[in-house]
């Protein structure tokens, strides 16, 4: 379980410039729900990642991930706990190092880092079934230089690396942004056998109202560091974009840009 207990980030406190990106968030989220998080820009969806992350600190409130409560935990204490896909395929791994020297490495997420003795044969024998599952032709290229593959390759090489310890918590960044459409598909496709097959618990920012009905078990939207609507179960399979965008408006008693919550 993760539970986020009145959570509130207020950045450059005190100043003209004081900004509240996040204001008073309750949040819980069962073992292994995947969660998709919508809301236009602005909105706080990157400040909540980052709270959950631990790269942000709340000014108030408490979070818990597992019983462990993390709240000020730094990212590096909680890797253990956390694992993370970012937009930016280049971000979540080393171009410089193969793919089976990048796999080592999360491997060892959270503990030393080392690659000798994670690179053992046994260990490759594992990475080669792990990326063998993406069908992507990837297991005879481990010894292959991350900045060889196409971004949607190393996405997908990302997600298998951000998953190959038993992490509580598997946070997705807006990961299909960069990617052109067919690829996003894939890689969408790949995170939700991943999800269910490990039975992760996954909180997904999401721009594509698309992405976020058709994936995971809950949404949430965010507008102006709040939940202003949080949908599960039969009420969410019956619902189309255009009442996602009527919900929104509804709400919040306005209209919405398009560019900023993106109807495919
Ligand atoms: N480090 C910071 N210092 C000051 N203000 C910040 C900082 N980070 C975010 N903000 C502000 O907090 C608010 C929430 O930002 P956040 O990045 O969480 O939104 P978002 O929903 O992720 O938006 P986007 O979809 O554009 O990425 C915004 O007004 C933003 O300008």
């Amino acid at each position: 379980m993760i539970s986020l207990k009145d959570i509130g980030v207020v950045f450059g406190r005190g100043t003209p410039l004081e900004k509240k990106a996040l204001a008073g968030i309750d949040l819980e989220i069962e073992q292994g729900m995947f969660v998709t998080v919508i809301g236009s820009n602005g909105a706080g969806k990157s400040t909540l990642l980052g709270v959950l992350a631990g790269d942000i600190v709340p000014t108030f409130g408490r979070v818990t991930i597992a019983g462990t409560d993390v709240t000020r935990k730094p990212t590096t204490r909680r890797a253990e706990l956390v694992a993370r896909v970012f937009q930016d395929p280049l971000a979540g791994s080393c171009g410089a190092l193969t793919i089976e020297e990048n796999l080592a490495l999360a491997e060892r997420r959270g503990k030393r880092r080392g690659l000798t003795r994670a690179l053992n044969s046994a260990r490759r024998a594992i990475f080669r079934e792990r990326i063998a599952d993406l069908n992507l032709g990837l297991e005879n290229r481990l010894g292959d230089r991350m900045d060889l593959l196409s971004g949607g390759q190393r996405q997908a090489v990302s997600l298998v690396m951000a998953t190959l310890t038993d992490s509580r918590m598997l946070l997705l960044d807006e990961h299909t942004a960069a990617l052109d459409p067919g690829m996003a598909e894939f890689v969408m496709g790949l995170t939700e056998k991943i999800v269910s097959e490990r039975k992760l618990t996954t909180l997904m920012v999401t721009h594509s109202m698309r992405q976020a009905l058709d994936y995971g078990d809950r949404t949430i939207m965010l507008h102006g560091g709040e939940i202003v609507l949080d949908v599960s179960g039969e009420e969410r399979k019956g619902l189309q974009i255009e009442d996602l965008i009527a919900m929104f408006r509804r709400i919040r008693g306005q209209t919405i840009d398009d560019d900023e919550l993106l109807i495919g």
